[in-house]
């Protein structure tokens, strides 16, 4: 197991896994900050080595890639060709990217999504095995929460001035993911589990009077119509919600259970 990016995410996944997980094994690490990195490991019961984005496929078969969106392709590229799995946070730039895809296709590796953020992706691919008719999703931010995001400088918003709930953006996830992309990884991941970037639609309200991400989901199937709200608590990164690193740990956990649970 390697981990691609020491943030919020990484390092809790990092902690974890020297904690004990079933079956894995910390191998290696990539961080921007090698110093800062070297000492964190020092830290962990079993030190690994610091090295470059591009060496972790060399050193593990699931590479975990928690780093910022943009580093995407350097980190997924060598994994997928090396035919290994790939665990994605950066959902949203997935998008950027469909050709990562077809290189797990040709090389037998795989991508695997955790829930991350969100909820209830084990009833929207239930639901997606027969008809979904709709997908909405309203994501409430505090304002720190949104803060640095492409979209609002492109739009001449200044969220730091807004003194009352404001929705800021309304329109797909695949918009989103382009005007949010350290924001909206949620909404990406919803659309991949069920009717796809261009059909599921989303809310995006900047709001004072909330201390956590809020995101709302509503479906219609034919199965079933559900909604469910999550209020994630921030973590370290007041755009990542704690839940998210407990959530790839949750999945790396699964990998090898003997009984797993949840679809
Ligand atoms: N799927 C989901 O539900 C969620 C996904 N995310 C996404 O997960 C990713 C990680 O989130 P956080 O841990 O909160 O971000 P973070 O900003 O706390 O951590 C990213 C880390 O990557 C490091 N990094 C930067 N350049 C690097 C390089 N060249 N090589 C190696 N490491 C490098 C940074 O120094 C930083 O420590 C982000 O893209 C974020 O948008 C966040 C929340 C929810
Ligand atoms: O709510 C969170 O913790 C993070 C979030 O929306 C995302 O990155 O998709």
């Amino acid at each position: 197991m390697a981990i691609a990016g020491l943030g919020a995410v990484g390092k809790v996944i990092a902690r974890e896994l020297d904690k004990g997980i079933p079956g894995l094994a910390l191998a290696a690490v990539s961080a921007r900050n090698v110093a800062r990195a070297t000492d964190f490991v020092q830290q962990l019961s079993h030190a690994v080595p610091v090295v470059a984005l591009e060496e972790l496929a060399g050193l593990a078969d699931i590479v975990v890639e928690c780093a910022p969106p943009e580093l995407l392709p350097r980190i997924a590229l060598p994994v997928l060709q090396a035919g290994k799995k790939l665990v994605v946070l950066s959902v949203g730039a997935l998008l950027a990217h469909p050709g990562l895809r077809e290189t797990a296709i040709e090389y037998g590796g795989s991508i695997l999504v955790p829930t991350g953020a969100l909820i209830g992706l084990d009833a929207v691919a239930a639901a997606a095995e027969g008809t979904i008719h709709s997908v909405r999703m309203t994501t409430r931010k505090p304002l720190r929460g949104l803060a640095g995001a492409p979209y609002l400088e492109e739009n001449g918003i200044d969220v730091a001035s807004i003194t009352t709930p404001t929705r800021i953006f309304s329109g797909t996830a695949r918009e989103a993911a382009r005007g949010f992309p350290a924001n909206l990884n949620v909404s990406v991941a919803l659309s991949l589990a069920g009717i796809g970037p261009d059909r599921t639609m989303l809310e995006v309200w900047a709001d004072p009077t909330v201390t956590r991400n809020t995101h709302r989901i509503e479906v219609d199937a034919d199965t079933a119509s559900f909604n469910m709200t999550i209020e994630n608590i921030p973590s370290e990164n007041p755009k990542t919600g704690l839940i998210t690193a407990r959530s790839a740990v949750a999945l790396l956990r699964k990998l090898s259970a003997p009984l797993k649970v949840g679809t």
